[in-house]
C-alpha cells in the first residue's frame, strides 16, 4: 500500500491555548500495510521543517526526508510495519498552518494561533482515529519529532508498544531558546515579512533573504564544528552569480548559501516562526502527565555525541526525568558520531543497525 490523503476532522480543533481552530485538515502518507493484529503501526514524526514524504514509496519517487530509517529493509521496515507519517500542525506542507485560509478567507498569516507540541500531538491521534488505528507498534521522531514522540509517551502511554525518541529534549536550553530568537529576528527584520502578511499580497515572494539567513544559523546548529572542518576547512568557491547573496570567497559560505536556498523553495516564514514557537514553549515535564508505571511501554533513547542543538546532556537530564516519573527506560544510547544534530538523519555506522533490533517485531509476520 502507497498513500498519500488529506483527511478534515468534521468537528473544530481546540487548542491546549483554548483558542479554537474551525477547520482543519492534515497533510499524510502511509507505507506498508497494517496487519491482522492491527498494531504493526509506526507513527512518524517530524522535525522542525520535514514533511509527510517521510520515505520514497518507490525506488523512483521522490527522496524522502528518512530514507535511511523508513522503507523496505530499513528499521522502519515497510515490508513488515505500516506507517504512518503526517506534515504537522502549524506547518507548511498541506496540514493546516499559517498559509491555510483562515475563516474569512484570506491566509492566516500572523494571525494563526500559537500551536503546541500537545497540539500537534492531538491532530496525530485523531488522524489515527480517522484510519482506525488504536494501538501503535511504535513512536518515533527526532529533534522536534522526539518532543511529539515524548508528549505522546507522556500523554498517552498506552497508545504504542514503545517510544524512540532521537536527539531530542524535554525542553529548550537557554542556548537553543537563543538560537531560534536569531533566527525569527532575521526572518522579521526583513522588509518583505511586511509584518507577516506577505502572504496576502499578489506576486510578492516574502522575506526569502530572512528566512534563508534563519536557515543559514540554525544550519549551524544541526552540524558540528568538526563535520564542518572536515567537509570544507578554508577551502575557497567563487560565488556564481546570480545565485543569491554572497559575501566571502569559502566553500563552506556557498554551501550555507545553497542549504537557505533549498528551505526558502519550500517552506513559509510564519510557519517557521509558528513552530519555532512550539518548540520553544515545550517544557515536558512543567505539567501532569498521565503515566502509571504498571503500565508503561517500552522507551528508547538516543543521541548524538557532536549534537550541538539536543546532545547527551539534553538526552542524559530526560532519562532522569523520566525515570523519576517512574518510566523505565529501556534503552540509552548515545553514538559516536561526528555529524552533529541532523546524524539522526543519515547513516550513521552503529546507529541504525541498533534501532533495527529494537524495532524488530517480536510477533508480527511479514505483509
Ligand atoms: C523535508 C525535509 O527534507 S526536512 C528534514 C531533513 N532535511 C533537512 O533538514 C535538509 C537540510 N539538511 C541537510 O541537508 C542535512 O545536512 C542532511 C543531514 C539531511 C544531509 O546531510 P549530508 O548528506 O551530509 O549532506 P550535506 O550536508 O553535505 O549537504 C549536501 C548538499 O549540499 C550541497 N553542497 C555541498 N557542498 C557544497 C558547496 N561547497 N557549495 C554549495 N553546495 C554544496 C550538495 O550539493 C548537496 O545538495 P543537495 O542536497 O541539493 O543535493
Ligand atoms: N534539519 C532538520 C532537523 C532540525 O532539527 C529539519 O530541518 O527539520
Amino acid at each position: 500500500m502507497q498513500f498519500a490523503g488529506l483527511f478534515s476532522p468534521d468537528r473544530p480543533l481546540v487548542l491546549e491555548s483554548g483558542k479554537t481552530l474551525p477547520h482543519v485538515q492534515v497533510a499524510y502518507e502511509e507505507y506498508g500495510r497494517p496487519d491482522a493484529s492491527g498494531e504493526n503501526t509506526i507513527f512518524v514524526c517530524h522535525a522542525l521543517t520535514g514533511d509527510s514524504h517521510a520515505a520514497r514509496h518507490t525506488p523512483d519517487d521522490l527522496p524522502g526526508w528518512w530514507d535511511t530509517m523508513v522503507g523496505p529493509g530499513r528499521p522502519v521496515d515497510t515490508d513488515v510495519f505500516h506507517v504512518v507519517c503526517a506534515n504537522v500542525l502549524g506547518g507548511c506542507a498541506g496540514t493546516t498552518g499559517p498559509c491555510s485560509a483562515g475563516p474569512d478567507g484570506r491566509p492566516y498569516g500572523p494571525e494563526f494561533p500559537a500551536v503546541t507540541v500537545g497540539d500537534m500531538v492531538a491532530v496525530h491521534r485523531e488522524l489515527l482515529a480517522h484510519l482506525g488505528i488504536s494501538r501503535l507498534h511504535s513512536v518515533i521522531g527526532g529533534s522536534l519529532g522526539g518532543m511529539q514522540a515524548l508528549e505522546w509517551l507522556l500523554q498517552h502511554p498506552g497508545d504504542a508498544r514503545n517510544f524512540t525518541l532521537i536527539a531530542t529534549a524535554a525542553r529548550s536550553t537557554a542556548d537553543n531558546l537563543a538560537a531560534n530568537a536569531v533566527c525569527r529576528a532575521a526572518i522579521r527584520s526583513d522588509p518583505g515579512f511586511s509584518d507577516g502578511r506577505y502572504a496576502e499580497i499578489p506576486g510578492h515572494p516574502g522575506p526569502v533573504d530572512g528566512l534563508g539567513t534563519a536557515r543559514m544559523i540554525a544550519h549551524l546548529t544541526y552540524m558540528s564544528a568538526e563535520s564542518l572542518e572536515t567537509k570544507f576547512g578554508r577551502r575557497r568557491q567563487p560565488a556564481k552569480t546570480g545565485t543569491g547573496p554572497s559575501y566571502g570567497p569559502y566553500a563552506v559560505e556557498r554551501y550555507l548559501e545553497h542549504q537557505a536556498r533549498k528551505l526558502v523553495a519550500r517552506f513559509d516564514a510564519n510557519s517557521y516562526l509558528c513552530l519555532t514557537a512550539a518548540m520553544d514553549a515545550y517544557d515536558a515535564f512543567a505539567r501532569p502527565h498521565a503515566v502509571d508505571p504498571g503500565t508503561a511501554p517500552s522507551v528508547h533513547l538516543f543521541s548524538f555525541a557532536s549534537d550541538r542543538l539536543f546532545g547527551a546532556e539534553s538526552t542524559r537530564h530526560l532519562h532522569e526525568q523520566l525515570s523519576a516519573a517512574g518510566l523505565t527506560v529501556r534503552e540509552y544510547r548515545d553514538t559516536s558520531s561526528a555529524a552533529g544534530h541532523d546524524a539522526f538523519l543519515l547513516e550513521v555506522p552503529g546507529y541504525l543497525a541498533h534501532m533495527d533490533t529494537l524495532l524488530a517485531p517480536t510477533d508480527h509476520i511479514r505483509v
